[in-house]
């Protein structure tokens, strides 16, 4: 494995966000196309996970991974979701790390947040963040310019995996 940096994260933060428990903030404003973590991930093989971790509050956390399902250590496990993202993550799948990257510029105190994908295992409360959201700049579809949306459409075709890797469902 290469050696990978690792990041100061002072300017963002963990708080509060009612319903949806923790989520992280920022503190400052962040540029698009930032990587703002990277998360070594604990690999739980499929027949460990399917017998155990799957049972567990792990599977609240979990990605899915080549062979098996991965925990995010560190921030990656506490972003919560949007339909809306403003963060986008890549598997590094030869290094067992995922990168975190903002999909467009992000306003001081609003949440971070990806797209767990279409098959939510809760009711989502994403609205419920606005509160919390000093800008009101969620993420939509009028915020991100053409290049920016071609970002995000990058990241959202890592995020639903494929092949041998696609063998758990969140849904279920
Ligand atoms: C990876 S954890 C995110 C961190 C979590 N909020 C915590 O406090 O540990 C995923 C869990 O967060 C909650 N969550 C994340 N996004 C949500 C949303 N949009 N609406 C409601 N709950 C959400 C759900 O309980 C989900 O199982």
């Amino acid at each position: 494995m290469e050696p990978v940096q690792l990041f100061n994260q002072s300017n963002l933060q963990i708080q509060d966000c009612g319903a949806k428990g923790r989520g992280i903030f920022t503190t400052v404003s962040i540029p698009a196309r930032t990587v703002i973590d990277i998360s070594p991930i604990l690999l739980f093989p499929s027949e460990e996970y399917s017998t155990h971790g799957q049972h567990t509050q792990l599977d609240h956390y979990t990605y899915r991974w080549k062979g098996g399902m991965a925990l995010a250590l560190g921030l990656g496990s506490m972003f919560n979701h949007s339909s809306t993202p403003n963060v986008g993550f890549q598997r590094d799948i030869d290094n067992s790390l995922i990168r975190y990257s903002t999909l467009r510029e992000i306003q001081v105190g609003e949440e971070l947040c990806i797209s767990y994908g279409p098959n939510l295992w809760f009711p989502d409360m994403e609205d419920s963040q606005d509160q919390n959201n000093s800008s009101g700049g969620r993420a939509t579809n009028g915020d991100v310019s053409d290049s920016e949306d071609e970002t995000a459409e990058s990241f959202f075709s890592r995020i639903q995996l494929s092949d041998d890797d696609d063998d758990y469902d969140h849904s279920n």
